[in-house]
Protein backbone atom coordinates (compact mmCIF):
# COMPACT_ATOMS: atom_id res chain seq x y z
CA UNK A 1 0.00 0.00 0.00
CA UNK A 2 1.36 3.28 -1.15
CA UNK A 3 0.82 6.33 1.05
CA UNK A 4 0.18 9.75 -0.69
CA UNK A 5 -0.43 13.20 0.28
CA UNK A 6 -2.14 15.99 -1.27
CA UNK A 7 -0.97 19.30 -0.11
CA UNK A 8 -3.75 21.99 -0.92
CA UNK A 9 -7.63 21.06 -1.14
CA UNK A 10 -8.59 23.47 -4.00
CA UNK A 11 -9.37 22.73 -7.72
CA UNK A 12 -6.56 20.81 -8.48
CA UNK A 13 -5.52 19.39 -5.26
CA UNK A 14 -9.37 18.04 -4.72
CA UNK A 15 -9.97 16.30 -8.37
CA UNK A 16 -6.28 14.91 -8.05
CA UNK A 17 -8.04 13.43 -4.84
CA UNK A 18 -11.35 12.19 -6.83
CA UNK A 19 -9.39 10.49 -9.49
CA UNK A 20 -7.18 8.98 -7.75
CA UNK A 21 -9.53 7.36 -5.05
CA UNK A 22 -11.01 4.53 -6.48
CA UNK A 23 -7.42 2.59 -6.88
CA UNK A 24 -7.19 1.08 -3.50
CA UNK A 25 -3.28 0.69 -3.71
CA UNK A 26 -3.19 4.21 -2.40
CA UNK A 27 -3.97 5.46 1.12
CA UNK A 28 -4.66 9.21 0.75
CA UNK A 29 -4.81 12.32 2.85
CA UNK A 30 -5.57 15.44 1.52
CA UNK A 31 -4.49 18.79 3.19
CA UNK A 32 -6.29 22.06 3.45
CA UNK A 33 -6.25 25.32 5.81
CA UNK A 34 -9.24 23.63 7.94
CA UNK A 35 -10.37 20.14 8.82
CA UNK A 36 -13.73 20.21 6.39
CA UNK A 37 -15.74 17.63 3.96
CA UNK A 38 -14.05 17.66 0.12
CA UNK A 39 -17.15 18.57 -2.26
CA UNK A 40 -16.84 18.22 -5.79
CA UNK A 41 -19.13 18.28 -8.80
CA UNK A 42 -18.95 17.59 -12.05
CA UNK A 43 -21.49 18.40 -15.15
CA UNK A 44 -23.49 19.72 -12.23
CA UNK A 45 -23.77 16.15 -10.55
CA UNK A 46 -22.17 15.98 -7.35
CA UNK A 47 -19.26 13.57 -6.79
CA UNK A 48 -19.58 11.99 -3.00
CA UNK A 49 -16.71 11.55 -1.86
CA UNK A 50 -17.17 11.56 2.30
CA UNK A 51 -13.61 12.69 2.58
CA UNK A 52 -12.23 15.00 5.23
CA UNK A 53 -9.19 17.23 5.08
CA UNK A 54 -6.46 17.55 7.43
CA UNK A 55 -4.70 20.62 8.43
CA UNK A 56 -0.89 21.14 8.57
CA UNK A 57 1.53 19.95 10.02
CA UNK A 58 1.11 16.56 10.07
CA UNK A 59 3.78 13.52 11.73
CA UNK A 60 3.15 10.99 9.13
CA UNK A 61 5.58 10.14 6.34
CA UNK A 62 4.47 9.54 2.65
CA UNK A 63 5.68 7.66 -0.54
CA UNK A 64 4.23 10.51 -2.82
CA UNK A 65 3.51 14.03 -1.81
CA UNK A 66 1.38 16.28 -4.09
CA UNK A 67 1.89 19.88 -3.77
CA UNK A 68 -1.61 21.92 -5.45
CA UNK A 69 -1.51 24.99 -3.81
CA UNK A 70 -0.58 28.59 -5.80
CA UNK A 71 2.73 28.80 -7.04
CA UNK A 72 2.54 32.21 -4.52
CA UNK A 73 2.33 29.62 -1.10
CA UNK A 74 4.87 27.42 -2.26
CA UNK A 75 7.51 28.66 0.08
CA UNK A 76 5.32 28.59 3.59
CA UNK A 77 5.00 24.87 3.28
CA UNK A 78 8.89 23.83 2.56
CA UNK A 79 9.64 22.96 5.58
CA UNK A 80 5.91 20.80 6.84
CA UNK A 81 6.84 18.89 3.27
CA UNK A 82 10.14 18.30 4.21
CA UNK A 83 9.14 16.96 7.31
CA UNK A 84 6.54 14.18 5.64
CA UNK A 85 9.10 13.32 3.70
CA UNK A 86 11.13 9.77 3.93
CA UNK A 87 14.44 9.02 1.92
CA UNK A 88 12.38 7.75 -0.96
CA UNK A 89 9.35 10.30 -1.36
CA UNK A 90 8.38 12.10 -4.74
CA UNK A 91 7.54 15.58 -4.11
CA UNK A 92 5.10 16.24 -6.92
CA UNK A 93 4.73 20.01 -7.96
CA UNK A 94 1.19 20.63 -9.59
CA UNK A 95 1.66 23.91 -10.40
CA UNK A 96 1.83 26.57 -13.66
CA UNK A 97 4.47 28.39 -14.12
CA UNK A 98 7.95 28.60 -14.13
CA UNK A 99 9.32 25.03 -11.85
CA UNK A 100 9.79 25.65 -8.00
CA UNK A 101 11.90 22.34 -7.70
CA UNK A 102 15.05 23.91 -6.53
CA UNK A 103 12.94 25.84 -3.65
CA UNK A 104 13.18 21.99 -1.80
CA UNK A 105 16.29 20.58 -0.74
CA UNK A 106 14.92 16.83 -1.49
CA UNK A 107 16.55 14.92 -5.05
CA UNK A 108 13.21 12.99 -5.97
CA UNK A 109 11.49 16.71 -6.98
CA UNK A 110 9.69 17.12 -9.76
CA UNK A 111 7.79 19.64 -11.67
CA UNK A 112 3.81 18.15 -13.18
CA UNK A 113 3.23 19.71 -16.23
CA UNK A 114 -0.76 20.21 -15.12
CA UNK A 115 -3.73 19.45 -17.59
CA UNK A 116 -6.98 19.63 -15.25
CA UNK A 117 -9.01 21.96 -15.19
CA UNK A 118 -11.32 22.68 -12.47
CA UNK A 119 -12.22 26.10 -10.10
CA UNK A 120 -12.78 26.44 -6.13
CA UNK A 121 -15.43 28.71 -5.10
CA UNK A 122 -15.95 29.13 -1.44
CA UNK A 123 -15.82 25.50 -0.12
CA UNK A 124 -16.98 23.74 -3.53
CA UNK A 125 -14.90 22.46 -6.53
CA UNK A 126 -16.14 21.81 -9.80
CA UNK A 127 -14.42 19.75 -12.42
CA UNK A 128 -14.56 20.60 -15.89
CA UNK A 129 -11.70 18.50 -17.81
CA UNK A 130 -8.47 16.66 -18.09
CA UNK A 131 -6.63 14.63 -15.95
CA UNK A 132 -2.90 14.22 -16.87
CA UNK A 133 -0.26 15.27 -14.93
CA UNK A 134 3.23 14.88 -17.64
CA UNK A 135 5.95 14.10 -15.56
CA UNK A 136 10.19 13.62 -16.70
CA UNK A 137 10.97 10.16 -18.07
CA UNK A 138 13.16 9.46 -14.63
CA UNK A 139 13.36 5.27 -13.56
CA UNK A 140 12.46 6.98 -10.13
CA UNK A 141 8.59 7.88 -11.26
CA UNK A 142 7.95 3.95 -12.61
CA UNK A 143 6.20 2.55 -9.45
CA UNK A 144 4.16 5.68 -9.26
CA UNK A 145 3.14 5.98 -12.72
CA UNK A 146 2.17 1.90 -12.57
CA UNK A 147 0.49 2.54 -9.41
CA UNK A 148 -1.74 5.58 -10.71
CA UNK A 149 -2.67 3.90 -14.21
CA UNK A 150 -5.07 2.01 -12.01
CA UNK A 151 -6.79 5.00 -11.17
CA UNK A 152 -8.36 7.60 -13.48
CA UNK A 153 -5.58 10.03 -13.19
CA UNK A 154 -3.22 9.72 -16.34
CA UNK A 155 0.27 10.07 -15.74
CA UNK A 156 2.68 11.12 -18.72
CA UNK A 157 6.28 10.32 -18.14
CA UNK A 158 8.27 12.30 -21.16
CA UNK A 159 11.64 12.25 -21.46
CA UNK A 160 11.01 15.95 -23.42
CA UNK A 161 9.74 16.91 -20.10
CA UNK A 162 11.06 20.29 -20.51
CA UNK A 163 9.67 21.54 -23.81
CA UNK A 164 6.18 20.36 -22.55
CA UNK A 165 6.57 22.43 -19.29
CA UNK A 166 7.39 25.19 -21.72
CA UNK A 167 4.42 24.35 -24.12
CA UNK A 168 2.18 24.66 -21.09
CA UNK A 169 3.70 27.84 -20.49
CA UNK A 170 2.67 28.86 -23.31
CA UNK A 171 -0.77 27.87 -23.04
CA UNK A 172 -1.01 29.29 -19.97
CA UNK A 173 -0.05 32.79 -21.28
CA UNK A 174 -2.54 32.87 -23.90
CA UNK A 175 -6.01 31.88 -22.02
CA UNK A 176 -4.98 32.68 -18.51
CA UNK A 177 -3.95 36.40 -19.83
CA UNK A 178 -6.89 36.73 -22.16
CA UNK A 179 -9.29 36.02 -19.43
CA UNK A 180 -8.17 37.36 -16.60
CA UNK A 181 -7.99 40.58 -18.71
CA UNK A 182 -11.28 40.41 -20.09
CA UNK A 183 -12.82 38.82 -16.98
CA UNK A 184 -14.65 36.36 -19.58
CA UNK A 185 -14.47 32.50 -19.95
CA UNK A 186 -13.06 30.75 -22.83
CA UNK A 187 -15.88 32.14 -24.92
CA UNK A 188 -14.09 35.30 -25.36
CA UNK A 189 -11.91 33.49 -28.20
CA UNK A 190 -14.71 33.60 -30.26
CA UNK A 191 -14.00 37.35 -30.83
CA UNK A 192 -11.92 37.93 -34.03
CA UNK A 193 -10.12 40.69 -32.03
CA UNK A 194 -9.54 38.84 -29.08
CA UNK A 195 -8.33 35.63 -31.16
CA UNK A 196 -5.58 37.67 -33.02
CA UNK A 197 -4.42 39.15 -30.48
CA UNK A 198 -3.97 35.64 -28.00
CA UNK A 199 -2.30 34.74 -31.06
CA UNK A 200 0.43 37.52 -31.57
CA UNK A 201 1.07 36.86 -27.68
CA UNK A 202 1.70 33.52 -28.56
CA UNK A 203 3.49 34.41 -31.39
CA UNK A 204 5.93 36.75 -28.86
CA UNK A 205 6.04 33.87 -26.24
CA UNK A 206 6.79 31.56 -28.69
CA UNK A 207 10.00 33.35 -30.31
CA UNK A 208 11.42 33.87 -26.25
CA UNK A 209 10.91 30.62 -25.79
CA UNK A 210 12.86 29.68 -28.81
CA UNK A 211 15.75 32.36 -27.97
CA UNK A 212 15.94 30.41 -24.52
CA UNK A 213 17.18 27.27 -26.38
CA UNK A 214 13.80 25.51 -25.85
CA UNK A 215 12.86 23.50 -28.66
CA UNK A 216 9.24 24.03 -29.69
CA UNK A 217 7.61 22.48 -33.17
CA UNK A 218 6.82 25.08 -35.46
CA UNK A 219 2.80 23.99 -35.16
CA UNK A 220 2.85 25.14 -31.45
CA UNK A 221 1.06 28.45 -32.30
CA UNK A 222 -1.65 26.38 -34.22
CA UNK A 223 -1.56 23.49 -31.63
CA UNK A 224 -2.09 25.70 -28.55
CA UNK A 225 -5.20 27.26 -30.44
CA UNK A 226 -6.86 23.87 -31.44
CA UNK A 227 -6.07 22.95 -27.40
CA UNK A 228 -8.12 26.18 -26.33
CA UNK A 229 -11.11 25.01 -28.89
CA UNK A 230 -11.53 22.04 -26.64
CA UNK A 231 -12.29 24.17 -23.98
CA UNK A 232 -15.94 24.86 -23.22
CA UNK A 233 -16.84 27.87 -23.59
CA UNK A 234 -17.78 28.66 -19.93
CA UNK A 235 -14.70 27.27 -18.61
CA UNK A 236 -12.10 29.80 -16.96
CA UNK A 237 -8.88 29.46 -16.30
CA UNK A 238 -6.81 29.58 -12.46
CA UNK A 239 -5.76 33.46 -13.24
CA UNK A 240 -9.44 34.14 -14.13
CA UNK A 241 -11.03 32.43 -11.03
CA UNK A 242 -8.46 34.55 -9.13
CA UNK A 243 -9.29 37.89 -10.47
CA UNK A 244 -13.03 36.91 -10.27
CA UNK A 245 -12.64 36.81 -6.47
CA UNK A 246 -9.80 39.40 -6.15
CA UNK A 247 -7.22 37.54 -5.19
CA UNK A 248 -3.74 38.09 -6.19
CA UNK A 249 -2.45 36.09 -9.26
CA UNK A 250 0.51 33.81 -9.58
CA UNK A 251 1.20 36.21 -13.05
CA UNK A 252 4.97 36.53 -12.15
CA UNK A 253 5.20 33.09 -12.47
CA UNK A 254 3.72 32.77 -15.67
CA UNK A 255 3.86 36.04 -17.86
CA UNK A 256 6.30 37.89 -15.72
CA UNK A 257 8.73 35.07 -16.00
CA UNK A 258 8.39 34.91 -19.62
CA UNK A 259 8.92 39.20 -19.92
CA UNK A 260 11.66 39.12 -17.75
CA UNK A 261 13.61 36.53 -20.24
CA UNK A 262 12.15 38.44 -22.96
CA UNK A 263 13.96 41.67 -21.44
CA UNK A 264 17.05 40.23 -20.92
CA UNK A 265 17.37 38.66 -24.40
CA UNK A 266 16.25 42.29 -25.82
CA UNK A 267 13.07 41.13 -27.78
CA UNK A 268 10.40 43.41 -29.09
CA UNK A 269 7.67 41.63 -27.43
CA UNK A 270 5.19 44.81 -27.26
CA UNK A 271 2.02 42.40 -26.22
CA UNK A 272 3.80 40.76 -23.53
CA UNK A 273 5.07 44.08 -21.59
CA UNK A 274 1.21 45.79 -21.84
CA UNK A 275 -0.37 42.24 -20.48
CA UNK A 276 2.50 41.67 -17.93
CA UNK A 277 2.17 45.88 -16.77
CA UNK A 278 -1.58 45.42 -16.75
CA UNK A 279 -1.44 42.19 -14.25
CA UNK A 280 1.15 43.84 -12.14
CA UNK A 281 -1.09 46.92 -12.02
CA UNK A 282 -4.03 44.98 -11.12
CA UNK A 283 -2.26 43.60 -7.75
CA UNK A 284 -0.53 46.62 -7.51
CA UNK A 285 -0.96 47.44 -3.55
CA UNK A 286 -3.84 44.62 -3.46
CA UNK A 287 -3.34 42.47 -0.52
N1 LIG B 1 -7.57 25.45 -11.57
C1 LIG B 1 -7.11 24.93 -12.70
O1 LIG B 1 -7.89 24.61 -13.60
C2 LIG B 1 -5.65 24.68 -12.90
C3 LIG B 1 -4.71 25.10 -12.00
N2 LIG B 1 -3.39 24.82 -12.22
C4 LIG B 1 -2.36 25.25 -11.29
O2 LIG B 1 -2.44 24.42 -10.13
C5 LIG B 1 -2.02 25.14 -8.97
C6 LIG B 1 -3.15 25.09 -7.95
O3 LIG B 1 -4.22 25.84 -8.50
P1 LIG B 1 -5.74 25.69 -8.06
O4 LIG B 1 -6.01 24.34 -7.58
O5 LIG B 1 -6.55 26.27 -9.15
O6 LIG B 1 -5.76 26.72 -6.84
P2 LIG B 1 -6.85 26.82 -5.67
O7 LIG B 1 -6.74 28.20 -5.14
O8 LIG B 1 -8.16 26.32 -6.13
O9 LIG B 1 -6.28 25.78 -4.62
C7 LIG B 1 -5.16 25.99 -3.83
C8 LIG B 1 -5.52 25.49 -2.46
O10 LIG B 1 -4.38 25.52 -1.62
C9 LIG B 1 -4.85 25.81 -0.33
N3 LIG B 1 -3.74 26.22 0.54
C10 LIG B 1 -3.01 27.35 0.49
N4 LIG B 1 -2.08 27.34 1.48
C11 LIG B 1 -2.26 26.17 2.16
C12 LIG B 1 -1.66 25.59 3.30
N5 LIG B 1 -0.67 26.22 3.96
N6 LIG B 1 -2.10 24.39 3.73
C13 LIG B 1 -3.10 23.75 3.10
N7 LIG B 1 -3.73 24.27 2.02
C14 LIG B 1 -3.31 25.45 1.56
C15 LIG B 1 -5.86 26.92 -0.56
O11 LIG B 1 -6.69 27.08 0.58
P3 LIG B 1 -7.83 28.25 0.59
O12 LIG B 1 -8.84 27.85 -0.44
O13 LIG B 1 -8.34 28.17 1.96
O14 LIG B 1 -7.10 29.52 0.26
C16 LIG B 1 -6.58 26.37 -1.77
O15 LIG B 1 -7.67 25.55 -1.40
C17 LIG B 1 -1.70 26.56 -9.48
O16 LIG B 1 -0.33 26.68 -9.74
C18 LIG B 1 -2.50 26.67 -10.77
O17 LIG B 1 -1.93 27.59 -11.68
C19 LIG B 1 -2.97 24.09 -13.30
C20 LIG B 1 -3.87 23.65 -14.22
C21 LIG B 1 -5.27 23.97 -14.12
C1 LIG C 1 -5.84 26.65 -18.95
C2 LIG C 1 -5.84 25.54 -17.93
C3 LIG C 1 -7.22 25.20 -17.52
C4 LIG C 1 -5.29 24.28 -18.63
O1 LIG C 1 -5.32 23.11 -17.87
C5 LIG C 1 -4.97 25.96 -16.79
O2 LIG C 1 -3.85 25.55 -16.68
C6 LIG C 1 -5.43 26.99 -15.81
O3 LIG C 1 -6.63 27.20 -15.60
O4 LIG C 1 -4.56 27.64 -15.22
Amino acid sequence: MQKHAIIGAGAVGSILYYLLKDNHEIDIDIYAKEVRKLYITKNDEPIETNKKTKILPSKTQYDTIYICVKATATKTLIEDVLNMCHDHTNIIICQNGISQVDLFNHPYTYHAVVYISGQKKNDEVVYFQDNTLILPDDDKLITLKQCTDLSQLNIVLDENHQEKQWFKLLVNLGINTITALTKNTAQVLEQKQIESLTEQLLAEGYTVARHHGIALGEETIEDIMAIYKTYHPLMGTSMYYDVCENRLTEFEYIQGYIHHLASSYQLLTPILNTVTALLAGYQYKRK
